[in-house]
């Protein structure tokens, strides 16, 4: 399936957007430290953001021994993430995961097993985790997955060029996988527990936007830190800095280690409270994780019932 939404477009690049910023580290970690302790969402409508944070799931697997069953069984549960009792309880009668997320040989699985949902399949490419196999083949591999009708491509950036200021370089290479993606819609990797600084995450973050990003996103899941609040608060208030320059909206997905509906809820008041509201929705906003799903599920089951279910009921999702 293709986006109703357009793509964004970036800008020329211009480095006297990031070259002088500096990140205060230790400001991130105390803002980041206020947005999981001040409650921000009352109890009552908590229910509602949990079902929210569901159609902003890139329900993913990203694992060597995938197989195409295990794409089809994850494509069943991204049609249907709640079971019936608890949709019709929570007086819901139609909910899907933002978008099911796969390696590039399975895309056409996915596609074939969402065929008339309206569920995008996002492949990982650029020889993803660690992006180090030639530019040529990068490419090729996103056209690979394009070609197999993948609507969305999660891309890595090369570490080195970040950690060499090399931006201009970074944000050539950026570009040419955007004109790699065609119709598809581009998310911009970081992993920025490989880029050692807040400060170079900003200045990474603002130059995959300029090449025409459409999403930036934090990690892949394998690197040793993925997801952090601090991170993301820093790739928000970038995303923000774009958009007063450029007019342009540009997505943000945290990914890796974010497994509760606990960290749903973080990551949704961080987007409502340092963004706008309008970044909790699944176009502009997207949480990349294997093993969510099934917390929320408990929890909106203990919404509904006042009692939690045993984990071997839930879906290994
Ligand atoms: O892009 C998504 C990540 O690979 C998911 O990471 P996770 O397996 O830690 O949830």
């Amino acid at each position: 399936m293709t986006h109703e939404f357009p793509r964004m477009t970036g800008s020329a690049f211009a480095p006297d957007w990031f070259e002088t910023m500096a990140v205060n580290a230790s400001a991130a970690e105390r803002r980041a430290a206020t947005l999981t302790t001040r409650r921000t969402v009352k109890k009552e409508f908590q229910a509602a953001w949990l079902a929210r944070a569901i159609t902003c799931i890139d329900l993913t697997t990203l694992a060597g021994d995938d197989t195409a069953g295990r794409v089809q069984r994850l494509c069943a549960k991204a049609r249907a993430p709640l079971r019936g009792d608890l949709m019709a309880a929570l007086g819901l009668d139609q909910l899907t995961v933002g978008a099911v997320c796969v390696y590039p040989t399975m895309v056409s699985h996915a596609v074939r097993a969402l065929e008339g949902s309206g569920i995008p399949v996002a492949s990982v490419a650029t020889g993803f985790p660690a992006g180090l196999t030639p530019l040529p083949l990068r490419l090729a591999e996103i056209r690979y997955a394009v070609e197999q009708g993948a609507a969305e491509i999660d891309i890595v950036i090369t570490r080195e060029l970040v950690l060499t200021g090399k931006w201009q370089a970074l944000y050539d290479e950026i570009r040419q996988m955007r004109e790699a993606c065609g119709p598809a819609h581009m998310k911009a990797i970081l992993a920025t527990g490989d880029l050692k600084t807040l400060t170079n995450v900003y200045k990474a973050s603002m130059v995959a936007m300029q090449a025409g990003s459409d999403f930036i996103k934090t990690s892949t899941g394998k690197e040793d830190v993925n997801a952090t609040l601090p991170v993301s608060l820093t790739m928000v208030r970038a995303l923000r800095d774009f958009r007063e320059r450029t007019g342009q909206w540009v997505g943000f997905k945290p990914a890796g280690g974010l497994k509760t509906a606990k960290d749903a809820m973080n990551w949704l008041v961080l987007m409502k409270e340092e963004a706008d509201v309008r970044w909790t929705m699944p176009d502009l906003f997207r949480i990349g994780a294997s093993s969510m799903l099934g917390d929320i599920e408990r929890q909106l089951e203990h919404y509904v019932t006042g009692r939690y279910s045993a984990a071997n009921r839930h879906a290994l999702a």
